[in-house]
């Protein structure tokens, strides 16, 4: 009897040894495993992403492994490393670790959460080579933010001085920029279809609540059958049903109204290409299609409204700041209000440039970035990180990294100007990632960020809520998938 529980002993022993301590390689970086199970999670607060800085500064170093539940994750904090693996060993460092939240509704397809084989390479590339042709960054797109910018200016105006909180009417301006772009089209604002859609968008990740959930079973996908997990994942699945319905009825329209030789937006583009590739041997089909649809209003909407409601958040809690920026757009562009600011003014806009860079700085949207995933074994600083290990990039440990921002978690607009006023731009802010999966709306979402905020800091002065007791909070925020400001009231008053 002795014996036999001993072997029973010893045979646990090894097999909690061999699940739970055994390193993925022996030259793995170090790191936190946590407790069986649940790994490091329980040691993790609300802002994973400072633990892990701290933890990786005070004793790992920049590489570091964090066992996120049974997942070995390896999770890179500082510049250099982050430039190694996204861009020097960027095929190494392409593909993302495939989640039963995601592929439940996605099959897979999509761009954000796509494995990084050849056919999607061939897609994502296909995808920049389209939106720049659409004008991204360029004139053509410029002027279609100017005009929706300005439709903004007139949504601000008829508020009337009223406490408000603006969240839907900057992302239905938002929303509209991806709809011309990929489908060609605006909405009205008070189009019941297209508010809807913008909801569920907003819905996924800016409630705290629902976002903890999606956290979770992003780590634990089996927790879906146990309540209050099982309601947040049908909720999710749904919604993301719902979206699926909403862009599939646009691509029909697409497709009866085709002229494969003038092909207008996004869809078009790829309606037409869809014709020279075999549905089996790429991801040019409609399946495909409809995800990516769904991708770029996601990654497009949320991201940049956020970043304009941070910036409003910044310039209630400091009015001084605000005025400057105020007078730098003035006379850069002229006292009148028909004077549009453009992107052409960049270069005489030296203030505003380091505030929006400081925003992006101290606001870090996606404090640990997308997860990424090897496709082959890497080595990077004398660590072997194995094939099929889940990476993660720190972007904000990059963005409070004391060697290249002196007192990083102070707001400082003028740490990114040099001796004779001009704006030095650094190429360690990495907000929209580097390298092989770095965002596919980076171009677009700086020229909205710059030109919808220009507009707004040139026609209003943005002040807080008189019945509000306290200033929105621009040291704290929400922090699901993204990091976004809790709700709040502004008061935007005409200059
Ligand atoms: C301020 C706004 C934005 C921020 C901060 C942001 C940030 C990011 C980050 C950090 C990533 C992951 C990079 C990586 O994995 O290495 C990403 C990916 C992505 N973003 Fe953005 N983004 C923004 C706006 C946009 C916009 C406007 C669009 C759409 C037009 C967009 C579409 C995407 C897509 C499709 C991906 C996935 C690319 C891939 O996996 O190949 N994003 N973004």
């Amino acid at each position: 009897y002795i014996t036999s529980c001993l072997t029973g002993v010893c045979t646990l022993v090894l097999f909690v040894y061999y699940y739970w301590w055994k390193l993925p390689h022996p030259r793995y970086p170090p790191g936190v495993r946590g407790i069986p199970v649940l790994g490091a999670l329980p040691f993790l607060g609300k802002f994973a992403h400072k633990d892990i800085m701290r933890w990786s500064r005070e004793k790992y170093g920049p590489i570091m492994s964090v066992r996120f539940g049974q997942k070995d994750s390896v999770v890179l904090n500082d510049y250099e490393s982050i430039y190694e693996a996204m861009v020097k060993q960027g095929p190494a460092f392409r593909s993302r670790p495939t989640m039963k939240l995601i592929t439940s509704y996605s099959n897979g397809y999509g761009f954000g959460f796509a494995e990084g084989h050849t056919k999607y390479m061939e897609l994502r590339h296909f995808t920049f080579k389209i939106l720049r042709g659409f004008g991204i960054g360029g004139r053509y797109l410029e002027d279609r933010i100017s005009d929706l910018a300005q439709e903004l200016v007139q949504d601000f105006k008829k508020l009337d001085g009223k406490a408000t909180d603006v969240r839907m009417i900057v992302a239905t301006t938002i929303g509209n920029v991806i709809a011309s772009i990929v489908l060609g089209k605006k909405y009205h604002p008070k189009d019941k279809d297209f508010q809807r859609h913008l909801q569920l968008i907003l819905n996924n990740f800016g409630n705290e609540e629902t976002a903890s959930y999606i956290l979770c079973m992003m780590y634990f996908p089996s927790l879906r059958h146990i309540p209050p997990f099982k309601n947040a994942w049908k909720t999710f699945m749904d919604e993301h049903f719902e979206q699926l319905g909403f862009c599939r009825k646009e691509i029909e329209e697409h497709k009866n109204n085709l002229n494969v030789n003038d092909p207008k937006d996004f869809v078009d583009a790829f309606l037409v290409e869809m014709k020279k590739h075999s549905p089996e041997g790429s991801w040019f089909h409609e399946e495909s299609l409809i995800l990516c649809v769904i991708d770029l209003f996601f990654g497009g909407t949320e991201t940049s409204t956020s970043t304009v409601m941070w910036a409003m958040v910044v310039l209630i809690n400091f009015p001084q700041i605000q005025e400057k920026l105020h007078k730098e757009i003035v006379n850069a562009t002229g006292a009148l209000s028909e004077a549009l600011p453009n992107l052409d003014h960049r270069n005489e806009l030296p203030l505003f440039q380091a505030f929006i860079q400081e925003l992006y700085r101290c606001m870090t949207l996606a404090p640990l970035g997308v997860q990424h995933q090897t496709t082959k074994d890497a080595d990077i600083g004398g660590y072997c990180i194995p094939k099929d290990t889940v990476v993660l990039t720190n972007i904000h440990a990059v963005h409070h990294d004391p060697k290249i921002w002196k007192n990083p978690s102070e707001f400082n607009i003028y740490r990114h100007i040099d001796q004779d006023g001009k704006f030095i731009p650094s190429r360690k802010m990495i907000p929209f990632g580097i390298g092989c999966r770095s965002c596919l709306g980076e171009k677009l979402a700086r020229s909205e960020v710059f030109l919808l905020l220009a507009n707004i800091i040139k026609g209003f002065d943005i002040l807080p809520d008189p019945e509000s007791k306290e200033l929105p909070d621009y040291k704290d925020g929400i922090n699901g998938f993204l990091y976004v400001p809790y709700d709040y009231k502004l008061v935007a008053k005409p200059r």
